[in-house]
C-alpha cells in the first residue's frame, strides 16, 4: 500500500481533478478527432459534425478485429528474440529482461497482411471502421487498467511505481499503480508501449494509402510523405526497441489508464489523424514542396537520432570513441552527465528534433486547416510537460550537479528561445 512507500509522491497532472479530468478529456478529444477528419469543414475548433450513436460506435466485429491483433501482437512478442536486454536496476536491487524483438515482430506482422491482402483481405476497408474500432479500444482499455489496479491491490510494495500511489482511487486508476506489471515473463507496459499501437499507427496509415488509392486510382504525393515519415519513426523505435528500457514511463511511471489508453487507443487512432485527412481531405503537392518537406523531416530525425544515440551510448559505454571525448559534469551518484554535443545545445535536443518531425508530417496537408496540425500543439504541450516532469526527476537524484548543467546549457528545448 501507498503507506508502505515512504514519503508520499508530490501528484502530477492536477491531482484527482486532473486524472478525473483527463479519463474524459482525453477518450472525448480522439473520438472528435475522428470525427472531424472525416467531415467536409474539417473544424478542429468547432462542435463534432454529429454525435454517434451506440449502433455506429459498437460493433462485434471491430471488437474482434481488435482481439485478434492483441493477441497476434502478443504471439510476435513470445517469439525466440534476437537479444534480451536487463532494465534498470529495481528498488529491490534485482533487474527484469526484455526481449528485444520488436521490429521482428513488424517485419512479421508486414509479411502476414501482404499475404492476406494477397489473398482478398480488404484493408481498404479499415478506415470505415475505425470509429468502432477506437470505442472497441477505449472499452478495452478502461477495463484492462481496472484489472491493472486490481492486480497492483496484491503486488508487493517494492514493486509499486513512486507515483500512482496516492491513495485516491481515481488519481491512482489514471496514473497507474504498479510498476512493471507482469504474468511470468509476459511484461505488460513494456509490451503495449511499442507494440500493438505503434505498429497499429502504421498499418491504419497504409489502409488509408490503399483505401486513396482504391478511390483515386493513386496515393497521393502528401499521403506518400505521411506515410513514409511515420514509417521511418515506428521503425526507427522498434530497431531501437532497448532505448525505451531507460526512458520516465519504464523506469518511473505506473501503468495505468494514461499509458494504457496512451499506447493502445491514442497512439493508433490520432497519430494517425494525417493520413485520415488526407484521404477525405486531398491536398495538392508539388515535387519542390515535397522535397522541402523532406528536408525538414530529414533534419528532425537527424537531431532526434543523434541526441537519443549519443546519450543511450553513453550511458551503456562513456569510454565508446564516438562519446569519450565529450565533456561530462560529474555527479555524486557516480553517473556523469553530458554537457557538450547535443546535450551542449539544449537539455532535450531529442525534443527538439521530435518536434522539427511532428511539422514535417502535418506539412502535407497544407495550410488551408488547422486539423492536421493537431499532431505537433498536442504534441508541444506534452513535450514541454514531460521536460518538466523529467528535471524534477533529474533535479531530485542529481542534486548540485543538475544546476550546474542547467547553468552550463540554460535552453531547454530550444536555443535561445525556450
Ligand atoms: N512520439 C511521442 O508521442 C513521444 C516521443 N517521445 C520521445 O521519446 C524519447 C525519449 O524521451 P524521454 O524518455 O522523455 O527523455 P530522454 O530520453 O530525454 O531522457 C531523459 C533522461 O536522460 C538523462 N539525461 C538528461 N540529460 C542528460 C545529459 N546531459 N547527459 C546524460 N544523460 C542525461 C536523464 O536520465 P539518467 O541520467 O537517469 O540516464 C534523464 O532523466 C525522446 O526522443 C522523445 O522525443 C517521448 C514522449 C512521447
Ligand atoms: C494521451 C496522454 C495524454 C499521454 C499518453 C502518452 C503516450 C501516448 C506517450 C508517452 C510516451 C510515449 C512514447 C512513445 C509513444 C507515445 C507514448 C506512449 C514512443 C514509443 C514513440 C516512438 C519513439 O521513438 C519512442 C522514443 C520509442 C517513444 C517513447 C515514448
Amino acid at each position: 500500500m501507498a503507506s508502505l512507500q515512504g514519503p508520499r509522491a508530490p501528484l502530477e497532472f492536477g491531482g484527482p481533478l486532473g486524472a478525473a479530468g483527463l479519463l474524459l478529456l482525453l477518450p472525448a478529444t480522439m473520438f472528435h478527432l475522428l470525427l472531424v477528419a472525416r467531415s467536409g469543414p474539417a473544424r478542429l475548433l468547432g462542435p463534432p459534425p454529429y454525435l454517434p450513436g451506440l449502433e455506429v460506435l459498437w460493433s462485434p466485429r471491430a471488437l474482434l478485429l481488435l482481439l485478434t491483433w492483441l493477441g497476434l501482437q502478443a504471439a510476435l512478442y513470445l517469439l525466440p528474440a534476437r537479444k534480451v536486454a536487463e532494465g534498470q536496476e529495481l528498488k529491490d536491487k534485482s533487474r527484469l529482461c526484455y526481449p528485444i524483438n520488436g521490429f521482428q515482430a513488424l517485419v512479421l506482422t508486414a509479411l502476414l497482411v501482404g499475404l492476406g491482402m494477397s489473398i482478398g483481405l480488404p484493408l481498404g476497408a479499415l478506415p470505415e471502421m475505425l470509429l468502432p474500432l477506437a470505442f472497441a479500444a477505449t472499452i478495452t482499455t478502461f477495463i484492462f487498467s481496472f484489472l491493472l489496479y486490481m492486480k497492483a491491490q496484491v503486488a508487493p510494495a517494492s514493486a509499486l511505481a513512486p507515483g500512482g500511489n496516492s491513495g485516491n482511487l481515481i488519481y491512482d486508476f489514471f496514473l497507474g499503480r504498479e510498476l512493471n506489471p507482469r504474468i511470468c515473463s509476459f511484461d505488460f507496459k513494456y509490451f503495449c508501449e511499442l507494440r500493438p499501437g505503434l505498429i497499429g499507427w502504421v498499418f491504419i496509415n497504409l489502409a488509408l494509402l490503399v483505401q486513396e488509392a482504391e478511390q483515386r486510382g493513386s496515393p497521393s504525393l502528401a499521403m506518400w510523405l505521411v506515410n513514409g515519415f511515420q514509417l521511418l519513426y515506428v521503425g526507427d523505435a522498434l530497431w531501437h526497441e532497448e532505448a525505451i528500457l531507460t526512458t520516465m514511463d519504464i523506469t518511473h511511471d505506473g501503468f495505468g489508464f494514461m499509458l494504457a489508453f496512451g499506447d493502445l487507443a491514442w497512439v493508433p487512432f490520432t497519430y494517425s489523424l494525417q493520413a485520415q485527412f488526407l484521404l477525405y481531405h486531398p491536398q495538392p503537392l508539388g515535387l519542390p514542396m515535397a522535397a522541402v518537406i523532406c528536408l525538414i523531416n530529414a533534419i528532425g530525425y537527424y537531431i532526434f537520432r543523434g541526441a537519443n544515440s549519443q546519450k543511450n551510448t553513453f550511458r551503456k559505454n562513456p569510454s565508446d570513441p564516438s562519446v569519450s571525448g565529450l565533456e561530462t559534469i560529474p555527479t555524486a551518484t557516480g553517473r556523469q552527465l553530458l554537457v557538450s554535443g547535443w546535450w551542449g545545445m539544449v537539455r532535450h535536443p531529442n525534443y527538439l528534433g521530435d518536434l522539427i518531425m511532428a511539422l514535417a508530417w502535418s506539412l502535407p496537408c497544407g495550410v488551408s486547416h488547422l486539423l492536421p496540425y493537431f499532431y505537433v500543439l498536442y504534441f508541444t504541450a506534452l513535450l514541454v510537460h514531460r521536460e518538466a516532469r523529467d528535471e524534477r526527476q533529474c533535479l531530485q537524484k542529481y542534486g548540485r550537479a543538475w544546476q550546474e548543467y542547467c547553468r552550463r546549457v540554460p535552453y531547454r528545448i530550444l536555443p535561445y528561445i525556450y
